[in-house]
């Protein structure tokens, strides 16, 4: 499989008043990607950070920005978060049904990488058109938890997603995001995940480092075996 392994910490469960710092320690721990939890109050009940936070960060890093776009009205974000200096917009399938053709258009004329997510109640099928459309997106993102919070545990039947995704798309990058962690990388990678979101095992280790290389070594456990 020739998809290289990409961990990227989730930033929520960073110190945010010292995002620049966290930052840099997780690209200096060995992360590839730093995942930004984009969230608007309404199409989840939490209200995080948007395009200022990624802009003063982006002064900081020239780290991938992986950002995960949980709003109700994703368009209205895509020219302040490709101004704002962000490497991928990642949004939810399930409030882009009519509109995801121009939506990733118009990600990739502001500069950013298009991705798509899906909640754990959504069909894997509900994806498919946008990867292979004219204008496709280049990342799917397997919640395996409810979007909205860091520190949930991890949803192993995702995993089915993950495997039809991996075997209809052997180049795709394909992302899993909430519970990831020691104890549950092994079924995400052996289901064919290269992309590797984890907040709280990474943050709340005491050697976020360790952590960081054992993710990627099951990816590419995982890789080498199949
Ligand atoms: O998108 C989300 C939550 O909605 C995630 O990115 C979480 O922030 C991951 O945190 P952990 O489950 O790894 O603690
Ligand atoms: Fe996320």
């Amino acid at each position: 499989m020739g998809v290289s392994p990409k961990i990227a910490p989730s930033m929520l469960s960073s110190d945010f008043a010292n995002l620049a710092a966290e930052a840099k320690r997780m690209i200096d721990l060995g992360a590839n990607w730093l995942h930004m939890d984009i969230m608007d109050g309404h199409f989840v009940p939490n209200l995080t950070i948007g395009a200022p936070v990624i802009e003063s960060l982006r002064k900081h890093t020239n780290a991938y920005l992986d950002c995960h776009l949980m709003v109700t009205n994703p368009m209205d974000y895509v020219e302040q978060m490709g101004k704002a200096g962000a490497s991928g917009f990642t949004f939810h399938v399930e409030v882009a049904k009519e509109n995801w053709q121009e939506l990733v258009r118009k990600i990739k004329s502001a500069g950013m990488r298009p991705g798509v997510a899906l909640k754990p109640g959504t069909p894997i099928e509900e994806v498919y058109p946008l990867i292979e459309g004219t204008t496709p997106v280049e990342m799917v993102l397997v919640m395996t938890v409810e979007p909205g919070f860091g520190g949930q545990k991890f949803m192993p039947n995702m995993m089915d997603k993950v495997r039809a995704l991996r075997n209809k798309y052997p180049t795709l990058d394909i992302e899993v995001d909430g519970g990831l962690g020691p104890s549950t990388i092994d079924a995400a990678a052996a289901a064919g995940a290269n992309c590797i979101v984890a907040g709280s095992s990474v943050f709340g280790a005491p050697e976020p480092g360790d952590v960081i290389s054992l993710l990627r070594a099951s990816v590419e456990k995982a890789q080498a075996t199949t």
